[in-house]
């Protein structure tokens, strides 16, 4: 985009009124599967989406949310929060952090770029530490960047590397942190055959231990900071895979929430604290559950928590986790330029705006929606509500999380008359089918249909219209399944839990009194997906989107 010339300015659209107050509400986690007993959206209650389902086709259609559509690397990519709010907000497909990783590696590029050189300085004296999420989900990391990171660094002088591991079981099966651990173990021996010294040196469910968001408990922060920094947990063990088998026997463990251990020698010493003149790479490429970490490491004025001691290290995130706070200010690789995005352009043009959720997903619907920015555009014109979290909790225990209170604050904004669009994320479909517990997650479905209603009727009281869809899906499908669609069973005949995210659609329903007669969807994008979603939205609003957006989901027929 040049410089001369550039104009925010979007074109009148040449059908549809400008000033009409539109609620977009992102359902968080609820994509369209079949109907059985482990799909929690069918079996709950849902009175509201039901209804708008019924507007189908010409107000009611499925968008796709997984892999290329939101510029994953595949199309066996799951989507989530980041890439569907970044796709929904930006109106454009970027690729996205897995994939940039993925090229940087396969070129080479990585060790050539200024991050790299940056923590190199420090492989002849000090260790090379690697923080991040073990795991293939692929949603916040991979197993296999950091293998062939764990090569290129040695390749390139690495002597000493440490590597503490967070566990997964959210992304992928609980239980499968065992065989992540034992891969990387191997990895490691084979590294230590070459003369490298390298060991797993600490571990946590990333849940408890390292990967909060959106400071929501710095606690959990702590936790991964002593063990990781400090070299000081509750549980010590000689080795990792240990370490994990033992405290996966607590009846009550998974995963996502094991405690900190570190890996101590045979004097009971940590192997891996981080001291002066180390190197530190944060090997996740998402940015929400980095950032409190990445501020941890680099701030020297930093009061969330008592550090103890804070080492002189050279520090690294995989990517820059936040571009307006430039932080990390050392990257591996560069993240995907999102600008131009549909708030911005919205906001440039007299849209005021107003976006609410509660904290676990406040930044989804302004950082993530915004392309990765933190803070407003125009102060005068936008006001964003967090509603706070509960913490300390695993969501189950407490299913409605704060649905309603997001709805009662989107109708209050709805009735104020101060807002044109008023956006809100509910969170209940996927963090609650995050845990894995289906009966919490039916009625964590429930509420959020509940929480639409409320949205919805505001927006008939003033006139308005809605647009109502999902990041990706979750809450649908609570089983995996074999190919054919079957529940696949452990070894034991229970059947396997999904706490991941899924490949399913999700819907997009549009509507509201305010809606013009003549608007229904198109029947020429078929495979239309979140991206589209936002010229859509402008639409609403009485723009055209500008030419580079994906197009409109819409069209006016006359009536
Ligand atoms: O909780 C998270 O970090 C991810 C899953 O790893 O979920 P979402 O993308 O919905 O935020
Ligand atoms: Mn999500
Ligand atoms: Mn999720």
């Amino acid at each position: 985009m040049g410089s001369s010339g550039f104009s925010w300015k979007l074109p009148d659209h040449p059908k549809l009124p400008k000033g009409k107050t539109i609620a977009v509400v992102v359902l968080d986690g609820w994509g369209e599967a079949n109907p059985d007993k482990y799909n929690c959206i069918h079996v709950a209650d849902t009175p509201t989406m039901d209804s708008l389902k019924k507007g189908a086709p010409d107000r009611w259609r499925l968008v796709r949310a997984h892999g290329t559509a939101v510029g994953l690397p595949t199309e066996d990519d799951m989507g989530n929060s980041e890439v569907g709010h970044n796709a929904l907000g930006a109106g454009r497909i970027y690729a996205q952090g897995a994939k940039l990783v993925d090229l940087a590696l396969a070129s080479g590029k990585i060790y050539e770029g200024e991050g790299f050189n940056y923590i190199k300085e420090s492989f002849g004296q000090g260790t090379l530490h690697l923080i991040g999420l073990l795991s293939d989900g692929g949603v916040h990391s991979r197993l296999d960047q950091l293998q062939l990171l764990l090569k290129g660094a040695s390749e390139r002088g690495a002597k000493k590397i440490r590597v503490h591991i967070l566990t997964d079981g959210r992304d992928v099966l609980d239980g499968s942190s065992v065989g992540f651990v034992e891969t990387l173990e191997n990895d490691l021996s084979q590294l230590r055959s070459k003369g490298v010294d390298a060991q797993i040196a600490s571990g946590g469910g990333r849940m408890h231990v390292t990967m909060d968001r959106y400071e929501n408990d710095w606690s959990v922060v702590k936790r991964g900071w002593d063990a990781q920094v400090l070299g000081e947990a509750p549980h010590k063990f000689r080795n990792a895979v240990e370490a994990v088998k033992e405290l996966r026997k607590d009846p009550k463990a998974n995963d996502q929430y094991l405690p900190p251990f570190v890996i101590v020698d045979e004097s009971g010493k940590p192997v891996g604290p981080i001291v002066d003149g180390d190197a530190v790479v944060t090997f996740n490429f998402r940015a929400d559950r980095m950032v409190m970490l990445a501020k941890a490491l680099e701030y020297a004025d930093f009061d969330k928590f008592d550090r103890v001691r804070v080492p002189k290290i050279r520090y690294a995130g995989m990517l820059q986790y936040d571009g307006e706070l430039k932080l990390p200010s050392h990257y591996l690789v560069s993240p995907p330029e999102i600008e131009r995005t549909s708030g911005e352009y919205l906001v440039n043009n007299g849209v005021r705006t107003f976006a609410c959720s509660e904290t676990v997903k406040f930044g989804h619907v302004t950082f993530f929606w915004n392309g990765n920015r933190s803070g407003y555009f125009n102060p005068s014109m936008e006001e964003y509500v967090e509603v706070p979290s509960d913490s300390g909790i695993t969501f189950n225990v407490q299913p409605k999380m704060k649905a309603l209170e997001i709805a009662e604050k989107a109708r209050d904004a709805i009735l104020s008359g101060k807002f044109d669009q008023v956006r809100v994320n509910l969170p209940n479909g996927d963090m609650v089918g995050h845990t894995g517990d289906i009966e919490a997650t039916v009625v964590a479905c429930k509420v959020a249909d509940e929480a639409v209603k409320m949205i919805l009727d505001a927006i008939e009281k003033v006139g308005g219209i809605y647009v109502v869809t999902a990041d990706h899906g979750n809450a649908e499908d609570m089983v995996k399944r074999n190919k054919s669609g079957q529940p696949l069973l452990d070894k034991n005949g229970n059947i396997q839990i999904l706490t991941s995210h899924t490949l399913q659609p999700v819907p997009i329903a549009i509507g509201g009194p305010g809606l013009a007669p003549g608007v229904r969807f198109r029947t020429d994008v078929p495979s239309g997906g979140l991206a589209n979603v936002a010229a859509t939205v402008m639409n609403l609003h009485g723009f055209e989107a500008p030419s580079d957006y994906e197009t409109t989901l819409i069209e006016v027929v006359d009536k």
